[in-house]
This record gives C-alpha cells, sequence and structure tokens, in this order.
C-alpha cells in the first residue's frame, strides 16, 4: 500500500508563497478531493509531488521515496496534469506506444487503457484532431499505462462530455477500491461529492481542511429540515418552545434548523399540528466549501488575482 506524504512543503515564486507550509497524507484504498479556489496551490502541490516542481522547503514522497528518484515511476504513479501533455502530430495510439517503449510498459497495456477510457475507435486519429474531452481521456489512459500505485489528477472531468463524466465518476472509486491511492482535483463540487471520500482544502497555500467528506459537510455547513403544514397552522411556537428556529419561505414551507427529523416530528405530533411534508434538506458539499473558503480566502469569483502575501 502506497502513500502520498507531503510534510512542510512550500514553494515561492518571486513574492508569491504558492504553497506555504503544508504537511498531509493521502492514503490508498480511498479517493481524495484536492479543492481550493484558483490559485491556492493545488496544482503547485501536485507538481512537487510529481517531481516536476522543486520544492523551496519541506518534502512530499509517494511511497516514502522522492518520486524523482523512483526506480520504477510510471507503475508508482500515472499523473494526468496537463491535458497537451501528448504530440499533436501522432496519433493516440501511437503517442501511447511511444510512452509504453520508453518506461519498458508491455505494448498490449496500450489496448487496454485505450479501451478503458473509451477511445479504442478513434486509436488511429491524430491528437491534432482531438477535442479536449478526448485529449483529457487520452491523458487518463496515459496516466493508467503503468497501472500504478498511485494516480495524480488535476481537474479530470476538464472537457469530458457528460458520458465521459460519468465515466469519472465510477472510475475513480473503482480504482481506489483496487487499493491504490487516488488524489484529484477539482472547481465541481458535486462531481467531488459524487467521488470523494476524503478532502483536502487549500486555500493561499495553506491546508484549510482534512477530512472526510461526510465529515466537512457535517462541520462547515447546517442540515435542515423542511416541513409543510396546513394552511393557517404555525408550528414554528411549538417547534421554539424546543429550541428550533423555524422559518417560512415564500412557498408557504418551513425549514427547521437545529434538529433531527425525528424529534420534530415528534413535537408537532404532541402538539396536534397535521404534518403535510417532512423531510430532510442535506447540506450540500458546495455550502460546506463555501462557507470555508469565504471567509478564509482571498481568490473568490469575479474577484481580482491577487499576487504576493504578506
Ligand atoms: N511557474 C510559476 N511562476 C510564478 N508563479 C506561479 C507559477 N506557478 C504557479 N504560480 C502561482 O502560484 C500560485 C498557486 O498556483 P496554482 O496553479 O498551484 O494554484 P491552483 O490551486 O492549482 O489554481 P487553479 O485552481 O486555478 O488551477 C498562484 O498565485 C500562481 O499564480
Amino acid at each position: 500500500m502506497t502513500t502520498i506524504e507531503v510534510h512542510d512543503l512550500i514553494k515561492v515564486y518571486g513574492s508569491t508563497r504558492a504553497v506555504d507550509g503544508v504537511t498531509f497524507t493521502v492514503r490508498p484504498g480511498v479517493v481524495t478531493g484536492f479543492l481550493g479556489p484558483n490559485g491556492a496551490g493545488k496544482s503547485t502541490t501536485m507538481r512537487m509531488i510529481l517531481g516536476l516542481d522543486r520544492p523551496t522547503a519541506g518534502t512530499a514522497v509517494i511511497g516514502g521515496r522522492v518520486f524523482a528518484e523512483a526506480e520504477h515511476p510510471v507503475t508508482l504513479a500515472g499523473a494526468l496534469i496537463d491535458a497537451d501533455a501528448a504530440h499533436p502530430g501522432r496519433t493516440a495510439r501511437n503517442h501511447l506506444l511511444a510512452l509504453a517503449a520508453s518506461n519498458r510498459i508491455p505494448a498490449d497495456r496500450v489496448g487496454a487503457v485505450l479501451d478503458e477510457v473509451g477511445l479504442s475507435a478513434v486509436e488511429g486519429r491524430r491528437v491534432s484532431a482531438f477535442s479536449l474531452g478526448m485529449r483529457q481521456r487520452l491523458g487518463i489512459a496515459a496516466a493508467l499505462l503503468g497501472d500504478p500505485q498511485v494516480l495524480i489528477m488535476d481537474e479530470p472531468s476538464n472537457g469530458l462530455d457528460p458520458e465521459g463524466i460519468i465515466w469519472i465518476r465510477e472510475a475513480l472509486p473503482r480504482l481506489a477500491r483496487e487499493g491504490r491511492t487516488v488524489l484529484v482535483s477539482s472547481h465541481l463540487m458535486s462531481e467531488i461529492a459524487s467521488y470523494a471520500d476524503h478532502l483536502l482544502v487549500l486555500g493561499e497555500g495553506r491546508i484549510l481542511a482534512d477530512s472526510s467528506t461526510d465529515e466537512f459537510v457535517r462541520a462547515h455547513a447546517e442540515s435542515r429540515v423542511r416541513l409543510r403544514t396546513p394552511h393557517g397552522t404555525r408550528p414554528d411556537e411549538v417547534l421554539a418552545r424546543s429550541g428550533f428556529t423555524a422559518v417560512e419561505d415564500d412557498r408557504g414551507r418551513w425549514m427547521v434548523r437545529g434538529g433531527r427529523i425525528d424529534e420534530i416530528g415528534a413535537r408537532l405530533a404532541d402538539a396536534g399540528i397535521p404534518v403535510l411534508e417532512l423531510a430532510d434538506q442535506q447540506a450540500s458539499l458546495e455550502q460546506a466549501y463555501l462557507a470555508l473558503t469565504s471567509c478564509a480566502t482571498t481568490h473568490t469569483s469575479g474577484t481580482a488575482h491577487r499576487e504576493g502575501r504578506s
């Protein structure tokens, strides 16, 4: 079982502390989502784990070794960092055959990974004729070529069509269940929520959260109970006596904070108030993420990118 271990990692570009003292462990068997606003330092961290950028300070190791010094790097870790990594003049098949040959991977893996990512029908086409989604699939095929123990993917859903997104949603947990360590960055909260068991959230180069997805949502967003009672009844006064706050929306439904569905149902039954609808309104990962990052970082959509921190 191979973990990614990052300790006190720092990367400074001029006056920008892109990564500012980050420590975490990514474990096998689960998908770890890597979240954070634009410029938070996710790509820089991934690049340092893969030896594509040199840390200013600190360490990043895969299976206890610096990746650049690994004996068999392609079987240790596969990465999707840049969808444009393939030579545009090569066919998809030839691109993967060249990668396989230079890494001493058997050529029959090429057919297997093309099949896995759904590119077999277009394997003879030049990469220059590929859409972004097709290049993204080819990048994923290249990452899988060495059947690696660790997968690191920067925005794998970028440019994928709905079929490709469904494939990613199914493939990442499957690859993790096979015992691999899977680290995936994304800005698509519903995507991450659908496949990530664990989350690392970065803001301005620092770790803001490192917890299971369920814990993260519970800690940063409040679940509510949705309630509808017959016109003219007021559940709020009864519920307030038990410490629950009920607020009516403009469609005549009540949102109740601070209580579980069974407690609220019981209080209403005791008070003889008929219930037409009673349902859990689960907090979403997006709500939790926005609640955390809006107060913790300065980079939000629509605001200028601020370079240089004091
Ligand atoms: N080669 C570089 N030279 C100078 N600054 C850089 C370089 N690479 C990244 N940075 C800066 O480091 C910071 C972190 O960038 P990084 O790309 O790691 O963030 P990110 O979280 O991956 O963002 P995004 O979600 O937009 O991809 C940003 O301020 C960025 O401008």
